[in-house]
């Protein structure tokens, strides 16, 4: 392994040229030359010069103070003094940042050889390390996404390549197909991931207020306000996740473009941030009535990451189903269950409406309501009433009525279906364990439209109550 490339930093062609030659001896990597500290700092690349030589004569070692503001420190680089006759004290070098070695100028060619051959091992391993820094950080961070298929390898593989960048990334897909989690990831294995994620719900702002806390319209001196709240200041220096902009008006689709396109839009850059926008709406669709810009579809196009619905990849059901599975009963307290291969049939061919979040509820409903450590089909609500978390849809409703009815029937559908679950859908017996009478488990029933009929064996006489 070789370094990227090399930087020396000489006034003397001499000098220049004899450590080109020595350098050309020992690896093949492109190797500049910087007469001055301006040239010095105009070419210095932090990301791709490992190993710097610096001649004293040319540039005050603080130079290196420079260069370390640049990327602080120069840990990650591999610097060489050339001394030349000045005396450079221990003290010295340890006020200089990122230094590796001290070679007394000109040096002979042994000396040189073995300078440059140390130095290059430690590039080698400076390069592994960081390789391996960066497995290890990727393999924690994906440790949070299910996915061996193709389909999920390929997606991580575009989070991990568009991390990388501070460009805006597109991220579609229906309603449940993880692009928040691919959002959050992606930021993660930014060098962002330090900074704030903050992610706007478009659709719950009104247009002036999301013009007011993320476009602003007259200038960045709003941004030096102290109003730290703004979603601008709160994202500074991180990622701003605009979701749902499906359905954003024409007005905010033009300040977008404005932003896109690069015209001045002065809040962006002064805050640092970068933008990950995602819909569940089919934009491409929008663009021909009309409704979406056309121009500005095209521009989020470039930079795209699109997750499927579930039905289109049934393969990545079984992981999925067993890493939410394990990840809900951690939560949950209820170690050691598992999804019974009858159960596990039936979620791969469910079509999946919610997506992932669908699946993640139905294992939770398994999870709860299971009363072995198998869960089956019975222990989960795959047709007949929908498992509604009892406060869920509640808690998006405004008014207080609807929402505690809302609530009410999600707590009706989940506690008497368990109920009915038991009783393979005899309403006597279920009013029985629940200490009602059959009249009044029939009225919150028909109240709520909760059939018996999904919970009764399909064969008939086994197991049937009669009423
Ligand atoms: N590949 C995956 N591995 C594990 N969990 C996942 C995966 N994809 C999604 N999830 C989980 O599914 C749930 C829904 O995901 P998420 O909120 O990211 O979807 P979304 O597409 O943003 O939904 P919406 O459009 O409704 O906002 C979350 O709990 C998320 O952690």
């Amino acid at each position: 392994m070789i370094p990227a490339s090399i930087l020396i930093i000489s006034s003397d062609s001499e000098t220049q040229s004899l450590l080109q030659q020595a350098i050309a001896k020992k690896c093949t990597c492109p190797t500049s030359a910087a007469a001055g500290k301006s040239a010095a700092l105009n070419c210095f690349d932090p990301q791709t010069h490992e190993l710097i030589f610096i001649d004293s004569r040319t540039v005050d070692p603080k130079l290196l103070t420079t260069l370390a503001d640049i990327q602080s420190p120069l840990k990650n680089h591999t610097v060489v003094l050339l001394s030349h006759g000045r005396k450079i004290s221990l003290g010295m070098e340890d006020e200089i940042p990122g230094i590796y070695e001290i070679l007394h100028w000109p040096a002979s060619g042994q000396h040189l050889a073995s300078c440059i051959d140390r130095a290059l091992e430690r590039c080698m391993l400076i390069r592994e390390k960081k390789q391996l820094q960066l497995d290890c950080r990727c393999h924690k961070i994906f440790a949070k996404i299910a996915g061996q298929s193709k389909n999920m390898q390929k997606i991580l593989d575009s989070i991990s390549t568009l991390a990388h960048g501070n460009e805006t990334v597109f991220i579609t897909g229906e309603s449940g197909t993880g692009k928040e989690l691919a959002a959050r990831t992606l930021h993660r294995l930014s060098s962002r991931s330090g900074s704030p994620f903050i992610r706007v719900h478009c659709p719950s702002l009104p247009e002036e207020s999301l013009i007011d806390e993320i476009f602003f319209r007259a200038s960045d001196t709003a941004l030096q306000t102290t109003d730290s709240h703004t979603f601008l200041n709160r994202a500074r220096g991180g990622t701003l996740f605009l979701d749902e902009i499906g359905d954003i008006s024409s007005r905010i689709q033009d300040k977008l473009l404005e932003y896109l396109k690069e015209t001045p839009e002065p809040s962006y850059r002064s805050a640092n941030i970068r933008l990950l926008i995602a819909t569940n709406r089919d934009l491409g669709k929008k663009t021909e009535s009309h409704a979406f810009s056309k121009e500005l579809f095209e521009i989020l196009s470039t930079r795209h990451i699109h997750l499927p619905p579930l039905r289109r990849r049934p393969e990545d059901i079984p992981p999925l189903a067993h890493f939410l599975l394990e990840k809900q009963a951690y939560k949950l307290k209820r170690y050691g269950r598992y999804i019974s291969p009858e159960l596990m049939k039936r979620l791969m061919a469910h079509p999946w409406e919610g997506n992932i979040r669908e699946l993640e509820n139905t294992i939770i409903h398994g999870l709860l309501f299971s009363s072995s450590q198998e869960i089956g089909p019975d222990d989960v609500l795959l047709s007949g009433p929908k498992p509604l978390g009892p406060c869920s849809a509640a808690l998006h409703q405004d008014n207080y009525r609807d929402a505690k009815e809302e609530a009410l029937k999600g707590f009706n559908h989940i506690y008497i279906g368990r109920l009915l679950k038991r009783s393979n859908g005899n309403i006597s017996l279920a009013a029985r364990a629940c200490g009602l009478e059959r009249q009044a488990l029939q009225q919150i029933m028909k109240r709520y439209d909760i059939s018996p009929v999904p919970y009764r064996p399909k064969t008939g006489c086994d197991g049937g109550y009669p009423e």
